[in-house]
């Protein structure tokens, strides 16, 4: 299928200077984050962020989605490299269908139980744009910044080799604990 790319722009943020491009794939839009001097990097420093509304826009305690995108706008920021910021909330199911989910999870469930309770699989994200971005920009070899080992297994499958692996590990509260809790032994996260 088609996606489509924007132009380059400037983003100054309070992160650092970054240059910022746009993908469209279907109905979803991404975002590809880069450093200033990411045109000179071998091996960029790179994190594939998936959307968190919840997390990211409004600091929910309740996973470690902003934590983590601050971590990693900062840490390209200073080290070189790229954030996707990958448009594909609650693990694909779409903001109505995540906020379902935690309505669940206030009567017990986890985000596992919450998730095949809804009729969606565990993790239904599709990383295809992202081989996409890395092709479009030229990307063959990263430091990729993850915990989570199926954005390794997708990297690997396409070719592009992961030279080294930086965790994204950001604090746990009593909101979270079970969230990561969850990610670590149902999904295998690195926590
Ligand atoms: N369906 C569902 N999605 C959630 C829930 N909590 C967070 N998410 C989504 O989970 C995604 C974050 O993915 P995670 O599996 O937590 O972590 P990750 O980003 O894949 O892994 P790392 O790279 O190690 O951080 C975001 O899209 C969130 O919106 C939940 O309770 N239910
Ligand atoms: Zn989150």
């Amino acid at each position: 299928m088609e996606i489509k790319k924007s132009n380059i722009a400037k983003l100054p943020s309070k992160h650092g200077k970054f240059f910022i491009k746009a993908y469209k794939q279907d109905n979803q839009e991404h975002l590809a984050i880069m450093s200033e001097n990411f045109n000179q990097l071998q091996n960029p420093y790179v994190r594939v962020h998936s959307e968190c509304l919840t997390g990211d826009a409004l600091g929910s305690l309740k996973c470690d989605c902003q934590n983590q995108l601050d971590l990693a706008l900062n840490f390209i920021s200073k080290q070189g490299g790229l954030v996707i910021y990958h448009r594909q909330e609650g693990r694909n199911i779409g903001l109505l269908n995540k906020i379902n989910a935690y309505a669940l999870q206030d009567k017990g469930r986890n985000t596992v139980e919450a998730n095949l309770e809804l009729g969606f699989a565990e993790d239904e994200r599709d990383y295809s744009v992202v081989k996409f971005i890395f092709e479009d920009l030229d990307i063959n070899s990263i430091k990729l910044i993850t915990n989570n080992p199926k954005k390794i297994e997708y990297i690997n499958s396409i070719g592009v080799s992961i030279v080294e692996r930086i965790p994204a590990i950001t604090e746990v509260n009593e909101f979270n604990k079970n969230y990561l809790n969850t990610k670590k032994e149902h999904f295998g996260h690195m926590l």
